[in-house]
Protein backbone atom coordinates (compact mmCIF):
# COMPACT_ATOMS: atom_id res chain seq x y z
CA UNK A 1 0.00 0.00 0.00
CA UNK A 2 1.66 3.68 -0.89
CA UNK A 3 1.04 6.42 1.63
CA UNK A 4 0.32 9.69 0.45
CA UNK A 5 1.87 12.52 1.55
CA UNK A 6 -0.10 15.28 3.29
CA UNK A 7 -0.47 17.91 1.18
CA UNK A 8 1.18 20.95 2.47
CA UNK A 9 -1.20 23.54 4.23
CA UNK A 10 -1.70 26.19 1.93
CA UNK A 11 0.34 29.00 2.57
CA UNK A 12 -1.27 32.75 2.66
CA UNK A 13 1.53 35.00 0.89
CA UNK A 14 3.60 37.04 2.96
CA UNK A 15 6.29 35.85 5.92
CA UNK A 16 4.99 32.56 6.55
CA UNK A 17 5.46 31.35 2.63
CA UNK A 18 9.00 32.88 3.15
CA UNK A 19 7.90 35.80 0.57
CA UNK A 20 8.49 39.72 1.33
CA UNK A 21 5.18 40.69 3.60
CA UNK A 22 2.36 42.17 1.60
CA UNK A 23 2.08 46.17 1.66
CA UNK A 24 -1.11 47.11 3.29
CA UNK A 25 -2.88 49.82 2.09
CA UNK A 26 -6.16 51.94 2.82
CA UNK A 27 -7.10 54.35 -0.05
CA UNK A 28 -9.25 57.67 0.89
CA UNK A 29 -11.35 58.87 -2.17
CA UNK A 30 -11.97 55.17 -2.77
CA UNK A 31 -15.01 55.89 -4.63
CA UNK A 32 -13.84 59.49 -6.85
CA UNK A 33 -12.33 58.55 -10.56
CA UNK A 34 -8.95 58.26 -9.13
CA UNK A 35 -9.14 56.77 -5.56
CA UNK A 36 -11.44 53.95 -7.32
CA UNK A 37 -8.77 53.19 -10.39
CA UNK A 38 -6.41 53.03 -7.36
CA UNK A 39 -8.69 50.65 -5.51
CA UNK A 40 -8.13 48.13 -8.74
CA UNK A 41 -4.44 48.76 -9.46
CA UNK A 42 -3.66 47.92 -5.55
CA UNK A 43 -5.99 44.76 -5.76
CA UNK A 44 -4.16 43.19 -8.69
CA UNK A 45 -0.87 43.76 -7.44
CA UNK A 46 0.79 40.76 -6.07
CA UNK A 47 2.86 42.44 -3.30
CA UNK A 48 -0.53 44.89 -1.77
CA UNK A 49 -3.15 44.07 -0.11
CA UNK A 50 -6.01 46.21 0.21
CA UNK A 51 -6.94 46.51 3.69
CA UNK A 52 -9.71 50.09 4.00
CA UNK A 53 -11.46 51.81 1.11
CA UNK A 54 -12.76 55.62 2.90
CA UNK A 55 -14.87 58.14 0.85
CA UNK A 56 -16.25 61.04 2.34
CA UNK A 57 -18.68 61.02 5.06
CA UNK A 58 -16.63 57.43 6.00
CA UNK A 59 -15.07 56.77 9.50
CA UNK A 60 -11.55 58.05 8.65
CA UNK A 61 -9.99 55.38 11.91
CA UNK A 62 -11.04 52.48 9.71
CA UNK A 63 -7.58 52.66 7.86
CA UNK A 64 -5.65 52.78 11.67
CA UNK A 65 -8.24 50.24 12.58
CA UNK A 66 -7.47 48.04 9.19
CA UNK A 67 -3.71 48.36 10.39
CA UNK A 68 -3.05 50.29 6.75
CA UNK A 69 0.69 51.02 6.22
CA UNK A 70 0.23 53.09 3.45
CA UNK A 71 -2.37 55.27 2.73
CA UNK A 72 -3.43 56.90 -0.58
CA UNK A 73 -4.97 60.14 -1.19
CA UNK A 74 -6.73 61.38 -3.99
CA UNK A 75 -9.67 62.94 -2.24
CA UNK A 76 -9.67 67.39 -2.39
CA UNK A 77 -7.48 70.00 -1.94
CA UNK A 78 -9.82 71.26 1.02
CA UNK A 79 -9.43 68.04 3.33
CA UNK A 80 -6.14 66.57 2.24
CA UNK A 81 -4.42 68.06 4.42
CA UNK A 82 -6.32 66.98 7.78
CA UNK A 83 -6.04 63.36 6.01
CA UNK A 84 -2.39 63.58 6.21
CA UNK A 85 -2.17 65.07 9.47
CA UNK A 86 -4.35 61.95 10.46
CA UNK A 87 -2.00 59.52 8.86
CA UNK A 88 0.89 61.50 10.21
CA UNK A 89 -0.55 61.26 13.72
CA UNK A 90 -1.45 57.22 13.69
CA UNK A 91 2.52 56.28 12.37
CA UNK A 92 1.01 55.53 8.70
CA UNK A 93 2.79 56.87 5.61
CA UNK A 94 1.03 58.77 2.87
CA UNK A 95 1.26 58.97 -0.83
CA UNK A 96 -0.55 62.28 -1.75
CA UNK A 97 -2.30 62.60 -5.42
CA UNK A 98 -4.67 65.26 -4.22
CA UNK A 99 -3.61 68.86 -5.90
CA UNK A 100 -3.46 72.19 -3.90
CA UNK A 101 -0.28 71.94 -2.43
CA UNK A 102 1.77 75.25 -1.88
CA UNK A 103 5.58 75.96 -0.40
CA UNK A 104 3.04 76.41 3.36
CA UNK A 105 1.15 73.60 2.84
CA UNK A 106 4.41 71.44 2.12
CA UNK A 107 6.64 73.53 5.23
CA UNK A 108 3.76 72.43 7.12
CA UNK A 109 3.88 68.55 6.46
CA UNK A 110 7.59 68.65 6.95
CA UNK A 111 6.96 70.43 10.36
CA UNK A 112 4.53 67.30 11.10
CA UNK A 113 7.11 64.92 10.15
CA UNK A 114 9.83 66.21 12.50
CA UNK A 115 8.45 64.15 15.70
CA UNK A 116 8.40 61.04 13.61
CA UNK A 117 11.75 60.42 11.79
CA UNK A 118 10.94 56.78 10.29
CA UNK A 119 7.35 57.71 8.63
CA UNK A 120 7.74 59.14 4.80
CA UNK A 121 5.07 61.37 2.86
CA UNK A 122 4.66 61.32 -0.84
CA UNK A 123 2.99 64.21 -2.69
CA UNK A 124 3.05 64.02 -6.12
CA UNK A 125 0.79 66.32 -8.48
CA UNK A 126 1.62 63.46 -11.34
CA UNK A 127 2.33 60.50 -11.50
CA UNK A 128 2.00 59.50 -15.12
CA UNK A 129 5.74 58.86 -16.04
CA UNK A 130 5.51 60.37 -19.43
CA UNK A 131 3.84 63.81 -17.23
CA UNK A 132 7.35 63.55 -15.21
CA UNK A 133 9.38 63.15 -18.60
CA UNK A 134 7.57 66.20 -19.96
CA UNK A 135 8.31 68.52 -16.72
CA UNK A 136 11.77 67.01 -17.16
CA UNK A 137 11.86 68.27 -20.49
CA UNK A 138 10.61 71.29 -20.15
CA UNK A 139 12.95 72.45 -17.83
CA UNK A 140 15.98 71.64 -19.87
CA UNK A 141 14.46 73.47 -22.98
CA UNK A 142 13.31 76.74 -21.13
CA UNK A 143 16.77 78.73 -21.09
CA UNK A 144 16.86 78.23 -24.97
CA UNK A 145 13.57 79.76 -25.57
CA UNK A 146 12.70 83.13 -24.44
CA UNK A 147 9.01 82.74 -24.43
CA UNK A 148 7.39 79.50 -22.70
CA UNK A 149 3.51 78.98 -22.22
CA UNK A 150 1.90 76.24 -20.91
CA UNK A 151 -1.99 75.03 -21.67
CA UNK A 152 -3.35 72.29 -19.16
CA UNK A 153 -6.83 70.50 -20.59
CA UNK A 154 -8.66 68.61 -18.60
CA UNK A 155 -12.26 66.83 -18.15
CA UNK A 156 -14.85 69.64 -16.89
CA UNK A 157 -15.31 67.91 -13.44
CA UNK A 158 -12.08 69.07 -12.22
CA UNK A 159 -12.07 70.90 -9.34
CA UNK A 160 -9.08 73.04 -9.57
CA UNK A 161 -7.26 75.66 -11.99
CA UNK A 162 -4.59 75.57 -12.95
CA UNK A 163 -3.97 72.08 -12.56
CA UNK A 164 -1.22 71.29 -9.65
CA UNK A 165 0.99 69.46 -12.73
CA UNK A 166 1.04 72.95 -14.48
CA UNK A 167 1.69 75.24 -11.47
CA UNK A 168 5.01 72.70 -10.83
CA UNK A 169 5.65 72.87 -14.83
CA UNK A 170 5.41 76.84 -14.67
CA UNK A 171 7.79 76.65 -11.15
CA UNK A 172 10.16 74.60 -12.76
CA UNK A 173 10.32 76.62 -16.09
CA UNK A 174 10.62 79.86 -13.68
CA UNK A 175 14.00 78.19 -11.56
CA UNK A 176 15.54 76.93 -15.05
CA UNK A 177 15.32 80.69 -16.47
CA UNK A 178 16.76 82.61 -13.32
CA UNK A 179 19.62 80.20 -13.11
CA UNK A 180 20.11 81.19 -16.91
CA UNK A 181 19.84 84.97 -16.07
CA UNK A 182 16.91 85.43 -18.76
CA UNK A 183 15.19 88.44 -18.91
CA UNK A 184 11.35 88.39 -19.10
CA UNK A 185 9.32 86.85 -21.40
CA UNK A 186 8.32 89.20 -24.25
CA UNK A 187 5.42 90.06 -24.10
CA UNK A 188 3.62 93.74 -25.31
CA UNK A 189 -0.08 93.58 -24.52
CA UNK A 190 -0.78 96.14 -22.26
CA UNK A 191 -4.82 96.45 -22.61
CA UNK A 192 -6.55 92.84 -21.97
CA UNK A 193 -9.81 91.85 -20.82
CA UNK A 194 -8.97 90.14 -17.66
CA UNK A 195 -7.77 86.77 -17.90
CA UNK A 196 -7.31 86.82 -21.36
CA UNK A 197 -3.78 85.82 -20.68
CA UNK A 198 -3.96 83.32 -18.39
CA UNK A 199 -2.13 82.67 -14.97
CA UNK A 200 0.75 84.33 -14.12
CA UNK A 201 2.89 81.27 -12.05
CA UNK A 202 6.61 82.85 -11.65
CA UNK A 203 6.11 84.69 -14.54
CA UNK A 204 5.21 81.92 -16.72
CA UNK A 205 1.49 82.09 -18.19
CA UNK A 206 -0.87 79.05 -17.52
CA UNK A 207 -3.85 78.83 -19.34
CA UNK A 208 -6.36 75.80 -18.38
CA UNK A 209 -9.10 74.54 -20.57
CA UNK A 210 -12.13 72.56 -19.31
CA UNK A 211 -13.57 70.24 -21.79
CA UNK A 212 -15.84 67.60 -22.11
CA UNK A 213 -14.31 64.62 -23.78
CA UNK A 214 -10.66 65.14 -21.72
CA UNK A 215 -9.16 63.18 -19.20
CA UNK A 216 -5.16 65.14 -18.19
CA UNK A 217 -3.30 66.85 -21.34
CA UNK A 218 -0.75 69.60 -20.98
CA UNK A 219 1.27 71.46 -23.43
CA UNK A 220 4.41 73.60 -22.65
CA UNK A 221 5.21 75.60 -25.64
CA UNK A 222 8.35 77.17 -26.49
CA UNK A 223 9.54 79.91 -28.61
CA UNK A 224 12.50 82.69 -30.03
CA UNK A 225 13.44 83.77 -33.00
CA UNK A 226 11.63 81.88 -35.96
CA UNK A 227 10.85 78.61 -34.29
CA UNK A 228 8.73 77.07 -31.87
CA UNK A 229 8.66 73.32 -29.65
CA UNK A 230 5.65 72.02 -28.28
CA UNK A 231 6.03 69.58 -25.63
CA UNK A 232 2.46 67.35 -25.03
CA UNK A 233 1.64 64.83 -22.88
CA UNK A 234 -1.79 63.27 -23.06
CA UNK A 235 -3.33 61.15 -20.20
CA UNK A 236 -6.32 59.45 -22.17
CA UNK A 237 -7.16 56.99 -19.08
CA UNK A 238 -6.73 57.02 -15.22
CA UNK A 239 -4.92 53.69 -15.86
CA UNK A 240 -1.91 55.50 -16.80
CA UNK A 241 -1.44 57.43 -13.26
CA UNK A 242 -1.58 53.69 -11.36
CA UNK A 243 2.79 52.67 -12.39
CA UNK A 244 3.77 56.10 -10.72
CA UNK A 245 1.28 55.61 -7.87
CA UNK A 246 2.13 51.76 -7.03
CA UNK A 247 5.99 52.67 -7.09
CA UNK A 248 5.63 55.36 -4.71
CA UNK A 249 3.20 52.92 -2.39
CA UNK A 250 6.66 50.20 -2.74
CA UNK A 251 9.14 53.48 -1.91
CA UNK A 252 7.47 55.38 0.70
CA UNK A 253 8.24 53.19 3.67
CA UNK A 254 12.09 53.68 2.94
CA UNK A 255 12.13 57.49 1.98
CA UNK A 256 11.51 58.70 5.10
CA UNK A 257 10.49 62.65 5.52
CA UNK A 258 8.89 64.54 2.47
CA UNK A 259 9.10 63.54 -0.83
CA UNK A 260 7.54 65.84 -3.63
CA UNK A 261 7.42 64.16 -7.13
CA UNK A 262 8.22 61.02 -7.62
CA UNK A 263 11.17 61.84 -10.18
CA UNK A 264 13.74 60.25 -8.17
CA UNK A 265 12.18 56.65 -7.56
CA UNK A 266 12.30 57.08 -11.25
CA UNK A 267 16.11 57.97 -11.56
CA UNK A 268 15.50 60.85 -12.68
N1 LIG B 1 -1.25 63.21 -8.82
C1 LIG B 1 -1.86 62.71 -9.90
O1 LIG B 1 -1.25 62.00 -10.71
C2 LIG B 1 -3.31 62.99 -10.09
C3 LIG B 1 -3.95 63.82 -9.22
N2 LIG B 1 -5.29 64.05 -9.33
C4 LIG B 1 -5.88 64.85 -8.26
O2 LIG B 1 -6.54 63.97 -7.36
C5 LIG B 1 -7.63 64.63 -6.74
C6 LIG B 1 -8.90 63.80 -6.93
O3 LIG B 1 -9.24 63.76 -8.29
P1 LIG B 1 -10.50 62.90 -8.79
O4 LIG B 1 -10.35 61.49 -8.37
O5 LIG B 1 -10.66 63.22 -10.22
O6 LIG B 1 -11.68 63.58 -7.95
P2 LIG B 1 -13.09 62.95 -7.53
O7 LIG B 1 -13.94 64.11 -7.15
O8 LIG B 1 -13.56 62.00 -8.56
O9 LIG B 1 -12.73 62.11 -6.22
C7 LIG B 1 -12.48 62.65 -4.97
C8 LIG B 1 -13.13 61.71 -3.95
O10 LIG B 1 -12.74 62.12 -2.65
C9 LIG B 1 -13.87 61.97 -1.82
N3 LIG B 1 -13.67 62.76 -0.61
C10 LIG B 1 -13.95 64.08 -0.40
N4 LIG B 1 -13.64 64.42 0.87
C11 LIG B 1 -13.14 63.30 1.46
C12 LIG B 1 -12.64 63.01 2.75
N5 LIG B 1 -12.59 63.96 3.70
N6 LIG B 1 -12.19 61.76 3.02
C13 LIG B 1 -12.24 60.81 2.07
N7 LIG B 1 -12.73 61.01 0.83
C14 LIG B 1 -13.16 62.23 0.53
C15 LIG B 1 -15.04 62.41 -2.69
O11 LIG B 1 -16.28 61.98 -2.17
C16 LIG B 1 -14.67 61.76 -3.99
O12 LIG B 1 -15.19 60.44 -4.08
C17 LIG B 1 -7.67 66.03 -7.37
O13 LIG B 1 -6.96 66.94 -6.54
C18 LIG B 1 -6.93 65.83 -8.69
O14 LIG B 1 -6.37 67.00 -9.17
C19 LIG B 1 -6.02 63.48 -10.31
C20 LIG B 1 -5.43 62.69 -11.25
C21 LIG B 1 -4.03 62.37 -11.22
O1 LIG C 1 -7.79 66.40 -11.72
C1 LIG C 1 -7.19 65.71 -12.58
O2 LIG C 1 -7.78 65.01 -13.38
C2 LIG C 1 -5.72 65.74 -12.60
N1 LIG C 1 -5.11 66.38 -11.65
C3 LIG C 1 -3.71 66.51 -11.50
C4 LIG C 1 -3.28 67.96 -11.65
O3 LIG C 1 -4.04 68.85 -11.24
O4 LIG C 1 -2.19 68.20 -12.14
C5 LIG C 1 -2.94 65.57 -12.39
C6 LIG C 1 -3.53 65.36 -13.75
O5 LIG C 1 -3.36 66.51 -14.48
C7 LIG C 1 -5.00 64.98 -13.62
Amino acid sequence: MTTVPPAPDPQPSGTDSGEAPLVSVGVLGARGRMGAEVVKAVNAADDMELVAMVDAGDWLFNVADAGAQVVVDFTRPDVVMDNIRFCIDQDIHCVVGTTGFDQERLDTVRAWLEPKPELGVVIAPNFGIGAILLMRFAQEAARFFPSTEIVELHHPQKVDAPSGTAVRTARLIAQARRAAGMAPAPDATTDSLPGARGADVEGVAVHAVRLSGLVAHQEVLLGAEGETLTLRHDSYDRASFMPGVLLAVREVRRRPGLTVGIESFLGL
